[in-house]
């Protein structure tokens, strides 16, 4: 039996004066997936999650969470959203701990999550450190802490892991699989293609306030897969990406024939490759 979503949004409009941001959205995200919401600056991602937690108002159309018009949001929908974005404000003057337990007494949560809360964010030996003398992947992981202080339902994360090291950003990874096996839902924006690849159930490609195309990445790279090419390693570490064609194949046999083939993979076209395909622009 299929389940309703947990997220709809259908025929969504957002103008500011007389751009318009968002173009005619309508998509649906079921429980416990993790949606990616991929597009360049400007596309219209932090719009749509401004309008999905109840913090902008759509020209038209809706948008429903758990069953609630973001429109008409009461203030009990935020003990099950998390919403990581970039203005989450923090208390700089207070230690990461003191930040979360402020927000445990509002969420009525137990001082002892807290502790295994910064310890699964990497932040506990940190604990006690003033915020304001937290590195920029460190205010990260603290914001994505409490903002899974309360245990909720669906996680709206913002560019979660923009302008923030390698080593911290499998670190958020990590956190957000986790959550995914624990029954959170996911809502993802970001740039990155690496990322919502290794990440995402689905995706939607956003061009211009508006979805150009949307599936799982391997669904789509199925669909997009239309020239088929190969990696070759040579001898001496030549490598070539080459298109197929009897061309292409009379070469491989001869190298193949001659001792000179290493090693030899098809490749599937990245979500940057579709990103550019469907809307004729690169993703960043
Ligand atoms: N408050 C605002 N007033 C006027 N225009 C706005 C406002 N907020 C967003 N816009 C415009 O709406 C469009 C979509 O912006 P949005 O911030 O949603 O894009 P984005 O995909 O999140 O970009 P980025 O990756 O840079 O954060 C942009 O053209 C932006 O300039």
């Amino acid at each position: 039996m299929a389940t309703a979503p947990i997220i709809e949004v259908k025929h969504l409009y957002k103008n500011f004066g007389d751009q318009t941001a968002l173009k005619n959205l309508d998509f649906s995200i079921q429980n416990g997936e993790i949606f990616g919401f991929l597009g360049p600056s400007g596309a219209g991602k932090t719009t749509t999650i401004k309008i999905l937690t109840g913090q902008l108002v759509a020209n038209s159309g809706t948008a429903t969470v758990l069953g609630n018009n973001s429109y008409y949001f009461k203030e009990d929908i935020y003990e099950h959203i998390g919403v990581v974005t970039h203005d989450s404000g923090l208390y700089e003057s207070l230690s990461a701990y003191d930040n979360l337990r402020t927000f445990a007494r509002i969420f009525n949560v137990d001082k002892m999550s807290i502790d295994s809360l910064l310890k699964r964010v990497n932040l506990y030996n940190d604990r006690k450190k003033l915020v304001k003398k937290f590195s920029q992947g460190m205010k990260q992981r603290l914001i994505l802490a409490r903002a899974i202080l309360n245990r909720p339902q669906i996680l709206f994360l913002d560019e979660p892991t923009n302008g923030i090291d390698p080593g911290t950003t499998q670190k958020i990874h990590q956190l957000i699989l986790e959550l995914k096996n624990f029954g959170t839902t996911v809502f993802l924006t970001t740039h990155n293609m690496n990322e919502a690849a290794k990440l995402c159930d689905r995706v939607a490609l956003l061009n211009n306030g508006k979805i150009a195309e949307i599936g799982s990445p391997q669904a789509l790279s199925l669909k997009y897969n239309k020239k088929i090419q190969y990696k070759i390693l040579l001898k001496g570490n030549t490598v070539l990406k080459l298109t197929d064609s009897d061309e292409t194949r009379q070469k491989i046999n001869w190298w193949m024939e001659n001792g000179e083939l290493q090693t030899i993979h098809s490749c599937e076209p990245t979500l940057e490759d579709i990103f550019l395909e469907v809307t004729g622009r690169k993703l960043k």
